[in-house]
């Protein structure tokens, strides 16, 4: 498995090696003592996600308040994405900054998203599904959203006239977030 380091010294891109052979291809997709092992820490996923979006789809930005923060490991098994990290951890060195990498079911890379991270994605070919690994469930009332195009992000999502869901539409920047101290 390579790892490879981002602009965001905790998030990762991992990617498996591939046995390929006349009949197709076969790949560890996940292995636990091996996460573990790459990030140096325990990690628990507690649920798998999955969602298929069309060309030009962005899902984001978003992320649960603490204590339901959720780290997430994304891959992408059909079509490519751009998925993209932004450190929203208050004092941290690269607080604000992005970081996108391609995931598509030919590079079989995978994005590691620790906590403290707000995670979205563009969707790149015609369509693409992703499936993602949680360590936190799903919480509502702790979800949060920052606007896709936050002009103090400058995020280069690589689509033109985005298809956003009407939540993603009316997100608040991410100041707002700050200063009304709700997303934290
Ligand atoms: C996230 C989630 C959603 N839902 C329900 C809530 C809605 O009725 C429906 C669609 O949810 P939403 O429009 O928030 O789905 P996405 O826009 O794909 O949201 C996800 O997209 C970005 C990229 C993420 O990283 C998060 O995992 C998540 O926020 O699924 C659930 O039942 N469980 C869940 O874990």
């Amino acid at each position: 498995m390579l790892i490879t380091a981002t602009e965001l010294p905790d998030v990762l891109i991992f990617e498996p090696k591939v046995f390929k052979d006349e009949r197709g291809y076969f790949y560890e997709s996940f292995n636990h003592a091996k996460f573990e092992a790459a990030i140096g820490r325990p990690v628990k996923f507690v649920q798998d996600n999955q969602s298929k979006s069309q060309q030009g789809v962005i899902r984001g930005l978003h992320f649960q308040a603490a204590p339901s923060a959720q780290g997430k490991l994304v891959r992408c098994v059909a079509g490519e994405v751009f998925d993209v990290a932004v450190d929203i951890r208050p004092g941290s060195p690269t607080f604000g900054q992005w970081s996108g990498a391609l995931l598509s079911a030919d590079n079989c890379r995978q994005l590691w998203i620790p906590e403290g991270f707000a995670h979205g994605f563009s969707t790149l070919s015609k369509s693409a599904i992703i499936l993602y690994k949680t360590t936190d469930y799903y919480n509502p009332q702790a979800e949060r959203t920052i606007l896709w195009d936050d002009p103090s992000l400058a995020i280069d999502w690589r689509v033109e006239h985005p298809i956003l869901s009407e939540k993603d539409k009316v997100a608040p920047l991410m100041q707002e977030l700050l200063e009304n101290n709700n997303g934290y």
